[in-house]
């Protein structure tokens, strides 16, 4: 199965956890092969490691992987960049070629610390951003407007530092950004200067991006946003790209020295996508990719017009892949992590294919599943593309998690091949607790251990049939895990599911019943409310009419007093009259009664009874 590779693939042990409970790691890194070359063997390049299933584990086949090289727990972040990341930035900025780097593991092995570093350690980035400039010196500067317009299609936002930075902290509070200056310096990194002999004319711009794929969206994490207003961008060809595809959109940073990247750096760690899980308390929940892009820009002693010559620096941190049982995650985690697994299982499948066709087997590389591979397939791995350097530095902790170290291997590893212990416990005189390393060595001196492979002999079968056996059988067994696992995480989802809708039938029911009591507390309020308006308004209605009663019952008396002075008035002079008549009468009936006295006195009879008869009346 073995053959020249698209691109080389590295593996890298972390070394144990300090609170690891595992006595006996899994993972056991071979000797050189004695069929490896005399440089190889010379310099004790190991490339070889082989895995053996624990004692319980259902399968019971020691399978050995190859890589480019393995490094081993004791490799420091210098020894991986020297032998696997100088040999990449050096032809970017030399030769103006296109180089990748990118990390891939199961969560919690290392990734983001290989390509990110540490408090106590730099990471493969900050080491190239470092070496990147050192060798650039004074020729590095800031692109004219109309340089920027000559290179940008692709809708970028092209700015320098400075702008850039007022932008963020427009935004973000300046202290949640890493400080640059907390970026250890060690360790040194000065013997990787590239020596580029450019004339005096020639200056290069460093335009940095970086964007991240969440969720098989892609998002621009230099342009700070709330999670809701984030905006995808696209990837596709441009007018001057040609076949290539590129993001379009993104935020570009021209920096002009290691102080300025550091700061873009920490604002696209800070904005990336980060989850606690229980493997990882700061766990990536996203692919991250930085972008370097170098631009040589050499002007025309003839126009003064500028040529531009562009080589791209690509390092990705792959987010990890990881079992939701075993992370333990629910809800927006387990989402992420089922994104994650699809994206790193797409992947999986390109990475195996394009062994395939490295090693002379055309397959078509089905890239197009997934954002992630599409991003990384596209331009970066297809061979047909333009030449550049890719490397991938598979993470692994040979202490972890075996089903899920042990999967990742299989599609990483330039090759593999493996051995069957029949039946597994009587393998070793009844002993389960002998390691792999003893079997395979015992196996090696010609031991009369009965072991046999489960590959049929290659005489019986093409190697090209064998190994498409091999690979559809491994398909099958990783389709039947991913079944169970969906399984399971279904049967999960629906019993949570069920209980969050029991949870929100009782949260409903709580909430009617606290709107009824609202309600009718309101209503009694109000009714109370309406019955002292009442009570108000008839009060005042009887005060008015009291005080109406009141002035009618005056008035009615002014007019009895009135129209009883009336009456008085006119009988007094009713009286008054009669009075006058009286004594009007009287003063007549006198002076009758006078002049009768005479007549009397004179002898006069009738008028005396006349006068008496007026006396009567
Ligand atoms: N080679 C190493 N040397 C020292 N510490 C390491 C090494 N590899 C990983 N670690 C430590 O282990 C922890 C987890 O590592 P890291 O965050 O890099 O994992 P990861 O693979 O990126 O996980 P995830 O996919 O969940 O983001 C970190 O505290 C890191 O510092």
């Amino acid at each position: 199965m073995e053959g020249s590779h698209a691109f080389q693939v590295f593996l890298r042990l972390r070394p144990p956890h300090s609170n690891s409970s595992i006595e006996e790691p899994f993972l056991t890194v071979l000797p050189p092969s004695p069929t490896a070359s005399d440089e190889d063997i010379e310099s004790g390049t190991k490339t070889q490691v082989t895995i053996h299933p624990p004692s319980n584990h259902r399968s019971q086949k020691i399978e050995t992987f190859s890589f480019t090289e393995v490094f081993e727990e004791a490799s420091n972040q210098a020894d991986i960049f020297k032998h696997i990341v100088a040999p990449i930035l050096t032809p970017v900025i030399k030769d103006g070629r296109d180089g990748m780097l990118a990390t891939l593991g199961v969560t919690g092995s290392g990734k983001t610390h290989t390509i990110l570093g540490s408090r106590q350690q730099r990471g493969m980035t900050q080491m190239s951003l470092d070496v990147l400039f050192r060798s650039l010196g004074d020729k590095i500067a800031l692109m004219s407007e109309s340089q920027i317009a000559q290179c940008n299609d692709a809708e970028a936002e092209i700015m320098d530092s400075t702008a850039f930075m007022s932008k963020v902290t427009a935004v973000v509070e300046p202290y949640q950004i890493p400080k640059p200056n907390s970026c250890p310096t060690k360790p040194p990194v000065d013997s990787h200067v590239v020596k580029c002999n450019a004339s005096s004319s020639t200056k290069y711009a460093i335009l940095m991006s970086i964007y991240e794929v969440y969720n098989d969206k892609i998002f621009d994490l230099l342009a700070p946003s709330s999670a809701a207003r984030r905006k995808a961008l696209l990837f596709k060809s441009t007018r001057s790209s040609g076949d290539r595809k590129v993001v379009t959109g993104l935020r570009k940073v021209m920096v002009t020295d290691l102080y300025e990247a550091l700061q873009v750096l920490g604002v696209g760690q800070y904005q990336r996508s980060h989850g606690e899980t229980v493997s990882n308390d700061k766990s990536s929940r996203s692919h991250c990719f930085i972008s370097l892009e170098l631009k040589k820009m050499k002007k025309s002693k003839l126009d003064g017009s500028t040529r531009m010559k562009e080589s791209t620096f690509t390092i990705v941190d792959l987010a990890g892949s990881e079992r939701a049982r075993n992370a333990k995650t629910a809800g927006d985690r387990l989402a992420e992590g089922g994104h994650i697994n699809k994206s790193l299982m797409f992947l999986g499948q390109c990475l195996e294919l394009s062994t395939q066709q490295s090693s002379g087997h055309p397959a078509k590389i089905p890239y197009r599943q997934s954002k992630l591979t599409e991003l990384l397939f596209t331009n970066s791995y297809n061979p047909a593309a333009d030449p550049q350097i890719a490397s991938i530095i598979v993470t692994a902790d040979p202490a972890g998690d075996f089903n899920a170290t042990s999967q990742m291997l299989k599609y990483s590893a330039l090759a593999k091949s493996s051995v069957n212990l029949r039946p597994p416990m009587q393998v070793l005189n009844g002993s389960r607790n002998v390691s792999a390393t003893s079997q395979i060595s015992q196996c090696s001196q010609g031991s009369a251990l009965e072991i046999t492979t489960d590959e049929r002999p290659e005489s019986a079968m093409s190697q090209d049939a064998t190994s498409m056996i091999a690979m559809l059988q491994l398909q099958l067994k990783e389709a039947e895990e991913s079944r169970v696992e969906m399984e399971r995480l279904l049967n999960q989802r629906r019993i949570e599911a069920e209980r969050e809708r029991e949870e929100a039938k009782a949260r409903c029911l709580e909430i009617e019943r606290a709107v009824r009591e609202e309600v009718s507390n309101d209503m009694e309020q109000r009714i109370r409310l309406m019955q002292r308006m009442m009570l108000n308004k008839l009060e005042e209605d009887a005060e008015c009419r009291e005080e109406h009663v009141d002035r009618k019952l005056d008035m009615l008396k002014r007019t009895i007093l009135e129209s009883n002075d009336e009456n008085d008035r006119a009988r007094d002079v009713e009286i008054e009259q009669y009075v006058r008549e009286l004594e009007a009468e009287n003063s007549a009936l006198r002076s009758e009664v006078l002049s009768l006295k005479r007549k009397r006195v004179n002898g006069d009879s009738p008028l005396k009874e006349r006068s008496l008869n007026r006396l009567k009346f």
